[in-house]
């Protein structure tokens, strides 16, 4: 018999993601039982900005890593793409989830897919990975900010307010609100976080009995895609100030894929690198440094 403690943020994707977690763990562990302690993060306060304007890396993060570290709850729920890449000290994402659909999604005000929208109609997001891609696809669109829990806004498309949004198809999908969807955009036209449509559950690492478990419950193939995309924005210091995107795929023989996007804040200039190999970590940085001798150098932070 052991209490696990959960944080988990209170927007309706952190709960709806941390119950499905708990239910998994609890699947396994019937001698487990779990209490979930709600945080409510800076990142949540701040509804109104555009994100990477307000700056610091894993603003939904950094606040729960304390709670876990303070030892005032045993595990944390993230949508790992929301993980900065490196992890605060003694913690370890010692759980991986099997990844859902790491796609962008699409839903318009009437039904258009992304070539079909009128010019100059308006498109909400505020992920510059987002914008960088569609303003190389459709330099014609009107980008405007968009923030705030999902349901806020595909409420402000479905009024109107937008011609059309990109959201996470994993979110919605785990919301149990796929059928909103107008378009899954491709991961080849439109690359992915990294990490998106995955889960990860966070833990201390001296905390060997979660540890265990964890790994146990951990789906291996998803393990290599987000070692493989975290190695990748690990090696180019990657964080939400900067447009980047990384997408790796795993075939039956566990050979890995990765494809990486790197982009100036403008959208100007947009620099793609894809690899090959079974060495998730060494390609990710191998990705990384295909982007860097393409001069990636220049959209990236100084003093990398
Ligand atoms: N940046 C917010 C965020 N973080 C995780 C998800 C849900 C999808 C996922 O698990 O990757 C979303 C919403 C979105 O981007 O539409």
């Amino acid at each position: 018999m052991r209490q696990i403690r959960v944080a988990s943020r209170r927007s309706q994707l952190a709960m709806t993601q941390t119950n499905w977690v708990i239910a998994e763990l609890q699947k396994r562990r019937s001698d487990w039982s779990f209490e979930i302690v709600p945080i409510t993060t800076k990142g949540d306060k701040i509804l109104d900005v555009t994100l990477s304007k307000v700056g610091g890396k894993g603003l939904f993060v950094t606040e729960i890593e304390e709670v876990l570290t303070s030892e005032a709850a045993d595990i944390a729920v993230h949508s790992l793409k929301d993980v900065p890449f490196e992890l605060a000290a003694g913690l370890r994402l010692a759980g991986i989830s099997a990844r859902v659909d790491p796609r962008d999604a699409l839903i318009s005000h009437q039904g258009q897919t992304l070539v079909e929208l009128p010019q100059g109609a308006v498109v909400g997001t505020s992920s510059l990975r987002r914008m960088a891609q569609l303003k190389a696809k459709r330099p014609d669109l009107r980008i405007e900010p968009l923030r705030g829990n999902v349901d806020s806004r595909l409420r402000r498309v479905r009024e109107g307010e937008f011609d059309a949004i990109i959201l996470a198809a994993a979110g919605l999908i785990r919301m149990g609100w796929a059928a909103e969807i107008t378009e899954y955009l491709s991961p080849t036209c439109c690359i992915p976080a990294v990490g998106q449509g995955i889960l990860a559950i966070e833990c201390r690492e001296t905390d060997q009995e979660l540890v265990t478990e964890l790994e146990a419950w951990t789906h291996a193939p998803t393990r290599l895609q987000a070692t493989a995309e975290r190695a990748l924005l690990r090696t180019l210091q990657g964080s939400c100030q900067v447009p980047i995107a990384g997408y790796a795929e795993v075939d039956a023989d566990g050979c890995i894929t990765l494809t990486g996007m790197v982009a100036d804040a403008d959208a100007n200039h947009i620099l793609w690198h894809q690899a090959t190999g079974s060495e998730a970590e060494r390609l990710g940085q191998d990705v990384a440094a295909g982007l860097l001798a393409k001069g990636a150098d220049a959209f990236l932070p100084a003093g990398r």
